[in-house]
C-alpha cells in the first residue's frame, strides 16, 4: 500500500501513476470537501483536470486510515509540511516518510528532509525529486526522478516500489544534495522567467542558469552535498526543465513579474518563499547568493527588474 498525503497536482499524478502500475493507493487531502469532490468526480478537477482516478486510488480524509505498513509520500506544499508533521506527529512515528516537496521552510530555513528529521526524529526521511511536471507523470510520459534516503536498504526498497514502466527512479544516499537542488532551482527559475518576461534575452537566461547553478552548488556543497547529486536529476536536471518551460509555475510567475503583470495567488510558487529562506540561510552561513538576493529584493518590492539586473551586473569582476 502507498499513501500519498496531499492531493494537489503532484500528489494526484503520482497516485495515478502508481495505481496504474497495480496495487492500492490512498490519496489524502486535508480538506474534506476536496476528498468528497475526488470521490464524486473521480478526477482532481481543480489541480489535475482530465486525468481520471483509477479504481484503485482511494481518496481519504482521515490519517487514521493509513495502515501501518503503508509507504507514505508527503506531496504537500513546502510551507505546510512542518505543520502537517507537527500537528499529526502520532501518525508519523517511526515511519518511512518520502517528501515530494521542493522548497525550504521560511521559519527554519531547512528543506523537507531536515524538516521531517526535526519534526519526527523517529521517522526515516527520504525524498523523491527531479525534473517532472505533474501532467507529464499523469499522462504516462517518460520521467526520471531521484530517490534519496540515507539508509541504503530503505532507499533500495523505495526505488523498487515507486518505479513504474514510465517512471524511472535513480537512487542516492545524498539527501542534502537532493533536497537543496529541488528547492533552489525554483528560485533560479523565477529569475529566468523575469529576464524572459522583461525581454532581456535567451543569453541572459543562459547566464542566470549557469551562475544560478554555481550558487546552488555553493550552498549545497557547504552543507555537505555531493557534487554529483547537484549535477544529476535533482539539481541540473530540474534546473534545466524549470528554467526553460512555461509548464513551470515558478518560471511563469517570473514571466509575469518581468512583464509587470499580476499572477494568480492560488497557484503554488515554491520559489518565492524559498528565495527568502535560502537567502536567510546563506547569510547565516556567510555564503554569497547574489541571484537569490536579487529575486528576494524584487519580490519584496525593494527593487524593480532593471535594478535587480543592475545588482547582478555591477558586482565586482571575478574568476569563473
Ligand atoms: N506540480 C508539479 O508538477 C510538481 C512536480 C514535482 C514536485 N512538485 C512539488 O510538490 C509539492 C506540491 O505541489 P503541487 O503541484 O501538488 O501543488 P498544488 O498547488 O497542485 O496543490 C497543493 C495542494 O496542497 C493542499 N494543501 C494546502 N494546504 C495544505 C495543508 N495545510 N495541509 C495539507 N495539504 C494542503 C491544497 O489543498 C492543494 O491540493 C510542491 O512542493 C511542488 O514543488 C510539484
Ligand atoms: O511548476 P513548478 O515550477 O513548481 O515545477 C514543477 C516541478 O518542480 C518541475 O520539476
Amino acid at each position: 500500500m502507498i499513501s500519498v498525503l496531499g492531493a494537489g497536482a503532484f500528489g494526484t499524478a503520482v497516485a495515478v501513476s502508481l495505481a496504474r502500475n497495480g496495487g492500492s493507493v490512498q490519496l489524502w487531502a486535508h480538506d474534506p470537501a476536496h476528498v468528497e469532490a475526488l470521490r464524486q468526480a473521480r478526477e482532481n478537477v481543480l489541480r489535475l483536470p482530465g486525468v481520471p482516478l483509477p479504481d484503485n486510488v482511494e481518496p481519504i480524509e482521515r490519517l487514521d486510515d493509513v495502515p501501518p505498513e503503508a509507504v507514505i509520500l508527503l506531496a504537500v506544499p513546502m510551507q505546510t509540511l512542518r505543520h502537517l508533521l507537527q500537528d499529526n506527529a502520532e501518525h508519523f512515528l517511526a515511519r518511512t516518510l518520502v517528501a515530494c516537496c521542493k522548497g525550504m521552510d521560511l521559519k527554519t530555513h531547512v528543506g523537507p528532509v531536515q524538516t521531517i528529521s526535526d519534526c519526527v526524529p523517529t521517522a526515516m526521511p527520504a525524498i523523491l525529486t527531479g525534473p517532472s511536471f505533474a501532467a507529464d507523470i499523469a499522462h504516462g510520459l517518460p520521467t526520471a526522478l531521484t530517490l534519496a534516503c540515507r539508509d541504503e536498504r530503505v532507499g533500495k526498497a523505495l526505488q523498487q516500489s515507486l518505479t513504474t514502466p514510465n517512471l524511472r527512479i535513480y537512487r542516492t544516499t545524498d539527501t542534502i544534495g537532493a533536497e537543496l537542488g529541488g528547492a533552489l532551482k525554483n528560485v533560479i527559475a523565477i529569475a529566468c522567467g523575469v529576464v524572459i518576461g522583461a525581454r532581456l534575452g535567451d543569453s541572459a537566461r543562459a547566464a542566470l542558469m549557469t551562475r544560478g547553478y554555481a550558487e546552488m552548488q555553493r550552498m549545497a556543497l557547504r552543507l555537505g552535498a555531493k557534487p554529483e547529486t547537484l549535477a544529476g536529476l535533482s539539481g541540473f536536471g530540474d534546473l534545466a526543465l524549470t528554467c526553460t518551460s512555461e509548464g513551470s509555475r515558478n518560471f511563469r510567475f517570473g514571466l509575469s513579474l518581468g512583464q509587470g503583470e499580476p499572477f494568480d495567488t492560488d497557484v503554488t510558487v515554491e520559489g518565492a518563499a524559498t528565495a527568502r529562506a535560502a537567502l536567510a540561510r546563506a547569510r547565516e552561513l556567510g555564503i554569497e547568493m547574489p541571484i537569490t538576493g536579487a529575486v528576494t529584493a524584487l519580490l519584496d518590492g525593494q527593487v524593480d527588474v532593471r535594478q535587480a539586473m543592475d545588482m547582478l551586473l555591477s558586482r565586482p569582476l571575478k574568476d569563473e
